[in-house]
């Protein structure tokens, strides 16, 4: 048998307080980031030339080395985050660095070059290539003198890259999209549960790889529970991100505000039931607003169930036993996360251990540390990023 070995982050939030909460946790923490693997740049040379234990008579040293020029391609959510998680265990790793970010989010990257230069960087080591995919991406991935591709992005551009690399046996790493669970079991905190539940999937309007969006709540709850949830919904307000209070600004372009629109008219049309949102909020005439949007009566056979939005699109679907959930959890060509929350931990443990995804959020959903790995099973890709490892 062969056993994949891949690391599973999983995360128990220990007093499942608010997300929203004074943050002991900093999804954008780029300084951090780069603290972190200039510690591992440190661990990494006293790795080098480290013997490892053979025989009598005979004697090996392990020599670590870099792998060469590393192509760094990113996408527009997390702009200036997804690029520095590569780019700094990338120069900490002795590599020089060629970074495509997104043509719809460039300028954080082009800042940081200009920091890069500002702090002394040799040039020539962090270069920044913009440009649309086909044009800047996709010439970096069949290079021959690029020596690995690091991709963030749609599992569509994925599949590209790959075989992009492959004429030249290039290695990739690929870190692609999801269509994450979030399981709620009867025993918990009804109120915190919804709070959580709402953050993992319309947080950033759900414009995050790991947003979980597909809900599967215990049917002693259900009703309760989704009822909070829309009240709750309606209540979040929807405005410019320069104005006080906003809580969801506009998503990020009109074709992604279109494909939104678009996968809650298909699920209408194949029978689901849009309880709430899908549309432009009455008080925004202008720009790419969608309300949070929840939605019931679906099947597992639907788009809506099996695709990725990347938008703040919730699907709920109930379930009776555990079995149940982790087979509607696991029902996906996905795995990048999933998330449990219940007040009974063993069963949150089994969770982690049965639902097939890189990384399991217990009583919390969606934070991010440097400290552990990061990374997708199954079609959300191979190759992790971060972690002590
Ligand atoms: N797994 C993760 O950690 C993670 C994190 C953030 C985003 N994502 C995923 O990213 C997607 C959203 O980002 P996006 O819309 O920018 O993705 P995308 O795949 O459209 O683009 C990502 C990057 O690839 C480039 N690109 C496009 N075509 C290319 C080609 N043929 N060859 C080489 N490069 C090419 C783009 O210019 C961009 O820089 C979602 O699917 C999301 O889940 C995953
Ligand atoms: C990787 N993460 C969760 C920070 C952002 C994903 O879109």
């Amino acid at each position: 048998m062969i056993e994949r070995k891949s690391d599973l982050a999983r995360l128990e939030a220990l007093d499942c307080g608010k997300p929203l909460d004074e943050a002991a946790w900093d999804m954008d923490d780029v300084a951090g980031c780069f603290e972190f693997f200039a510690g591992h740049a440190e661990a990494l040379d006293k790795r080098q030339n480290a013997a490892v234990a053979l025989p009598e008579n005979f004697k090996c040293h392990l020599k670590k080395e870099p792998i060469g020029v590393v192509a760094l391609i990113t996408p527009w959510n997390y702009p200036l985050l997804m690029a520095v998680w590569k780019v700094a265990p990338a120069l900490a790793a002795g590599c020089t660095a060629v970074l495509k970010p997104s043509e719809l989010a460039s300028v954080t990257c082009l800042e940081l070059g200009d920091v890069c230069k500002e702090i002394g960087l040799p040039s020539g080591v962090l270069n920044i290539v913009t440009g649309l995919g086909h044009e800047a991406g996709a010439p970096l991935s069949s290079h021959p003198d690029v020596d690995k591709v690091a991709f963030t992005g749609s599992y569509a551009t994925g599949q590209k890259i790959m075989v992009a690399a492959a004429p030249t046996v290039k290695p990739v790493t690929l870190e692609l999209g999801g269509k994450s669970p979030i399981v709620v079991f009867d025993d918990v905190d009804i109120d915190k549960a919804v709070e959580w539940t709402l953050f993992g999937c319309f947080w950033t309007n759900g414009q995050i790889c790991s947003a979980t969006s597909r809900l599967l709540i215990h049917k002693n709850i259900a009703k309760e529970f989704i009822d909070r949830m829309v009240a709750w919904s309606k209540n979040i307000k929807v405005s410019d991100p320069l104005e006080e209070g906003c809580r969801l600004g506009p998503v990020v372009s009109e074709g992604q505000y279109e494909k939104i629109k678009k996968f809650v008219a298909n699920a209408k049309s194949e029978g689901a039931t849009i309880l709430t949102g899908g549309v432009r909020p009455k008080h925004l005439e202008k720009g790419f607003f969608i309300e949070p949007t929840i939605i019931t009566d679906i099947n597992t056979s639907m788009e809506i169930w099996r695709e990725e939005v990347f938008g703040p699109v919730l699907c709920v679907k109930e379930f009776s036993t555990e079995e149940e959930a982790i087979e509607l959890a696991n029902d996906t060509h996905y795995g990048l996360a999933g998330a449990v929350i219940s007040g009974d931990r063993e069963r949150c443990q089994r969770l982690a251990e049965e639902i097939d995804a890189g990384c399991i959020w217990v009583n919390c959903s969606q934070p991010c540390f440097c400290q552990a790995p990061w990374g997708g099973n199954k079609r959300s890709g191979f190759g992790r990023e971060l972690g002590e490892g």
